[in-house]
């Protein structure tokens, strides 16, 4: 005190409360004061006593009243060293196990507040031994709907548990608090006649909006005491009389908090002035084993009470909301006490009966690192509790239904049908989606997706050799596939290596399908083979990359000294990868002034091929393919690394391998390359390739030389296939020709069965979103028939449809096959409508008349950029052309006359020209009063039809006289004008 003076500090140490309750005593009594600093007169001083000592009084008459100053507990006092709090604990009921070496602690720390509550109940069974070790786990448990009915919910309803106020014997004054206290460490009672099972306390919320941290004038009631199973049975059981209001999302989010969470044993560690009942922060390092044992047990049962999913959407939901509060407040740092509140606010609870809830304001003390801390907390909470988390990439291996799909990807069916009906397709839980549309729900939730298919095409999982193999094994030549970006020198490369052109002779200087060539290298003295494969770089073409790594033993990356890493080169660098395929990069084109091998080799490294030279293990080779600089050391490198691959084979058994191409020739029939893998092939064996059976008539090599027999690792053409077979199906050879044509047999009805349900899955799905589509009348479709030389070809020109924009014009391929076009496509085109593309192969006879005579448009290809420019040519003509303005010109009013009719705008035509019923667009200054069509257009007296330049009108419109002079008339005429494809 100073001359009569007094400062809040001292008062509040004086009659033993809080500053806060001071300042709020002040500002009732209208005493100026701001801080705990501030200092009042001697004369304010009295009053706040006067006052503090009524209300006391009142409040010991009417427990259950409250009034704001609220006096510290003394035996609290005595126990612990008080902290600043903004909330006190009514009482702690600690039930303490049967366990001789933990008694119970009569009291908890008076000066805790809810927040803390977890750390306290840590804390104090560090100090304490009272404390059983195994107790720790704080449970919110959901508040009743007023402060009155708290005190029902405090006592466990059907146990003997003290009541709060009225039995426990070491609650320190719980029933005679004279203030308001805002939360109550309720004492734990001795409770022997209780099994020593592990308990939780229990932080039970009184008011909803305590929870929120809601300041309602009313008393903030939160009690902690600990619950045995039994008791949390019975809380959790609905009573007639204290219903239960169904959580909001605030409250539903804490609850999902409390009771998924593994380490709520912990308590939080911050007091904050408003009654926010934060997650706590598990101190990790002091549990035990034996703890975290137990808590997990508990954590099991609580969270079989709870509904996991929408807890754990909440959960991402605050998270969110915190990230953005972040983002909005700049605070990075504020912590959970803040993020409840934060929850509060974005989802304000719904007005009491009341006066309703009042805005919280937000804390403005902030303990750094604790969000951060608490959301990774939460990370490691749902790792610990086994949820599901959601993948980052699923394989799908053919269609499966809604509810499948959900619990694939992690996401709730119903998210799944809203988004799906979102896009025009209506479904249900147990509907198949096909594979594409599994893919696309998978993909708008950024998972990725592999499809079988391309999971197999690019894993090298042909298993040729087999036990009785590992006797004869002989080593084989290595199979090479030389990838890279497009015109990069891949065939230029090959062509080199073989001497041949092979590049000249390509359509559009692009590779189009598969070949397979060897060569012959003399390496240490001994003429050894290598085998190639050469796939096609074109983007269009992935899907035969992926085959040709597929069968490959070396690949050879292509990349060229003077264009780097592009992205094709990166996508084969993932394919090379992920079949576990050994790289060797030609840095291809050296001679070339603009080269850059090292700049190459940089930006390879941070694809993570590290060149030899610079510690890696990645060799390099730089090369020119046209001037075939280098292809030695290339071809030598090849060898070596295959001398490490180790490649063997039998040559002694039956052939195995893989149908590298396949397609129908004309006066040959059925013609498949097919890369002998295992064993050898010979004229004569019964082969069964996929599903298609055939007895090898012919076998043609890559030099064009008729071969009696091929061995492991040479490729060849073979003839007397019944079918054509699927490019990447494996073959193999039969020593008894019945047996080859059943499995054959049993193979195709196979794939017919799984064809057939898998367009009935797709035409479900398929056929919704078209109704749907159709329902808006805006969906055109182009029937396509696609023949092509090979299979491969068909395959790249699909794939590339497929990228083509379809949101408004779908392209329907009802065919799609390799060989020539024949009368029977002619006649299919004619009955769909549809148009028939012809990619690198002929008419058969007869069908170019018959499609003359049905009318039937039959394109023939040769490069497949054609191929889709004119079909996206197709598309766009099949779109409504839009109609687009052309200006005429303008005119300017200079004067408004009267007529029978209305009004003329006396005009003069400033620029362009303007015409009888052209389109008009009367500005005033920026605004537009009037849009229509002009009606009568007069020179002089008479009416013309068009008045240029430099000329004066009169100009009439039959629904607008409100002319002005000034006004500026921009004359236009609409125009149709064909539309682009819109990107998807
Ligand atoms: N200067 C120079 N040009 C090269 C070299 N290698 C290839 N080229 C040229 O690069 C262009 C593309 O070569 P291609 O062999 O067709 O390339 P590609 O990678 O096979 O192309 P796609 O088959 O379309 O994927 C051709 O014009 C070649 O003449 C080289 O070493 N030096």
């Amino acid at each position: 005190m100073n001359n009569g003076k007094v400062r809040i500090y001292e008062l509040s140490k004086d009659l033993g409360l809080e500053n806060k309750d001071i300042l709020t005593i002040c500002e009732r009594l209208e005493i100026a004061a701001k801080s705990h600093s501030s200092t009042i007169t001697g004369e304010d001083a009295q009053r706040i006593r006067n006052e503090v000592k009524e209300t006391s009084g009142k409040l010991l008459s009417k427990p259950t009243k409250p009034s704001p100053p609220r006096p510290r507990k003394p035996a609290a006092k005595s126990k612990e060293t008080p902290r600043p709090k903004k909330q006190q604990i009514l009482e702690i009921r600690r039930h303490r196990p049967k366990s001789a070496t933990a008694p119970t602690p009569p009291t908890a720390p008076e000066s805790t507040a809810v927040d803390t509550a977890e750390e306290s109940v840590a804390e104090t069974t560090s100090s304490r031994p009272a404390v059983p070790s195994t107790l720790p786990k704080p449970k919110l448990k959901r508040p009743g709907s007023s402060a009155e009915e708290s005190p029902e919910l405090v006592g466990p309803p059907t146990t003997p548990a003290p009541n709060a106020e009225a039995t426990a014997p070491a609650k320190p004054e719980a029933p005679t608090a004279p203030a308001k206290p805002d939360v109550e460490l309720v004492g734990p009672p001795e409770r022997p006649t209780k099994p020593a099972k592990p308990t939780r306390p229990v932080l039970k919320k009184r008011d909803r909006s305590d929870a929120r941290g809601e300041d309602d004038g009313q008393p903030k009631r939160i009690e902690i005491r600990e619950i045995d199973d039994e008791d949390e049975t019975t809380l959790l059981k609905p009573k007639p009389e204290l219903k239960r209001p169904r959580p909001k999302r605030s409250d539903a989010l804490k609850e999902a908090e409390d009771s998924t969470d593994e380490d709520s044993a912990s308590a939080p560690d911050t007091v904050t002035e408003e009654p926010i009942l934060r997650r706590p922060s598990p101190p990790r390092h002091k549990r035990k084993p034996k703890e975290r044992e137990d808590d997990e047990q508990e954590q099991q049962k609580t969270t079989k009470k709870t509904k996991r999913r929408g807890n754990d959407l909440l959960k991402d939901q605050e998270e969110e909301i915190l990230a953005d509060l972040d983002e909005v407040t700049g605070d990075s740092n504020s912590n959970g006490a803040s993020a409840a509140l934060s929850m509060s606010l974005a989802r304000p609870p719904k007005p009491k009966s009341k006066g309703g809830p009042k805005p919280v304001s937000t804390p403005k003390s902030h303990k750094p690192q604790q969000r951060d801390g608490n959301r990774n907390q939460r990370r490691d909470r749902r790792n610990q509790n086994n949820e599901p988390e959601r993948p980052e990439m699923i394989t799908l291996r053919g269609g499966l239904s809604v509810h499948e799909l959900a619990n694939q990807i992690v996401v709730p069916e119903t998210e799944i049908i809203k988004l799906l009906f979102f896009k025009g397709i209506a479904t249900n839980i147990n509907q198949t989606l096909d594979v594409e549309t599994a893919k696309m729900v998978a993909e708008e939730f950024e998972i990725l997706v592999e499809t079988a298919e391309q999971e197999s095409e690019a894993k090298k999982v042909t298993e040729m050799l087999s036990v009785e193999d590992l006797e004869n094994l002989s080593k084989r030549p290595p199979v090479v596939t030389i990838m890279g970006h497009v015109d990069h020198g891949k065939t230029t490369l090959l062509d080199s290596i073989r001497e041949t052109k092979v590049a000249q002779g390509e359509a559009g200087g692009i590779t189009q399908h598969i070949g397979a060539y060897h060569v012959d290298v003399t390496h240490d003295g001994n003429q050894q083979q290598i085998v190639f494969l050469d796939t096609p770089g074109h983007e269009a073409f992935t899907a035969m990359r992926a085959r040709g790594t597929r069968v490959t033993d070396i690949a050879i990356l292509v990349v060229a000294a003077d264009d780097g890493v592009r992205p094709q080169t990166i996508e084969a660098i993932s394919h090379a990868k992920a079949a576990e395929v050994p790289i060797v990069v030609a840095i291809n084109k050296i001679d070339k002034e603009s080269a850059q091998p090292d700049r190459v080799k940089q930006e390879l490294m941070e694809h993570g091929l590290v060149p030899e030279e610079w510690g890696g293990e990645t060799i390099m080779v730089p090369v020119s393919a046209i001037n075939g600089d280098n292809l030695d050391t290339l071809l030598e490198m090849i060898l070596l690394v295959s001398e490490v691959e180790d490649l063997h084979a039998n040559p002694d058994s039956l052939a195995k391998g893989t149908i590298i191409e396949a397609n129908l020739d004309k006066a040959r029939g059925p013609v498949a390359s097919l890369l002998v893998q295992n064993g050898t092939l010979r004229v004569g064996d019964s082969v069964v390739a996929g599903s298609v059976f055939g007895k090898v008539r012919a076998m043609i090599d890559d030099r064009g030389d008729r071969v009696k027999e091929a061995t492991p690792s040479f490729a060849v053409e073979v003839l007397g296939l019944n079918d054509v077979p699927a490019a990447g199906d494996e073959f193999e050879v039969f020593a008894d020709e019945r047996e080859a044509r059943s499995v054959a047999d049993s193979r195709s009805d196979e794939q017919r069965r799984s064809r057939l349900q898998q367009a009935m899955a797709s035409r479900r799905v398929t056929l919704s979103s078209l109704s749907a589509k159709a329902q808006e009348g805006d969906l055109k479709e182009l029937n396509i028939i696609l023949k092509a030389d090979v299979q491969g070809s068909v395959e790249a020109i699909l794939a590339a449809l497929q990228q083509m924009p379809q949101n408004e014009v779908q392209i329907r391929v009802l065919l799609g096959a390799p060989g020539e076009i024949s009368e029977t496509d002619v006649d299919l085109a004619a009955a769909s409508g549809a148009v028939l593309i012809g990619f690198n192969t002929t008419l058969a006879s007869g069908a170019r008349q018959a499609a003359d005579r049905q009318g039937v448009d039959v394109r023939d290809y040769d490069i497949i950029y054609n191929l889709l420019d004119d079909i996206q040519g197709a598309m766009e003509g099949l779109l409504e052309p839009e109609l687009v303005e052309e200006p005429l010109g303008t005119v300017e009013v200079r004067a408004v006359f009267s007529v029978r009719k209305g009004t003329v705008a006396g005009s003069y035509v400033t620029e362009g020209k303007v015409t009888r019923n052209c389109h008009i667009r009367v500005r005033r200054g920026n605004d537009v009063v009037y849009q229509g069509t002009l009606d009568s257009l007069k020179r002089m007296k008479d009416d013309v039809k068009e008045v240029a330049s430099g000329f004066e009108c009169g100009i009439g419109v039959d629904n607008f006289n409100g002319w002005q002079e000034g006004d500026r008339i921009e004359a236009y005429k609409l125009v149709t004008q064909r539309r682009k494809l819109s990107p998807v």
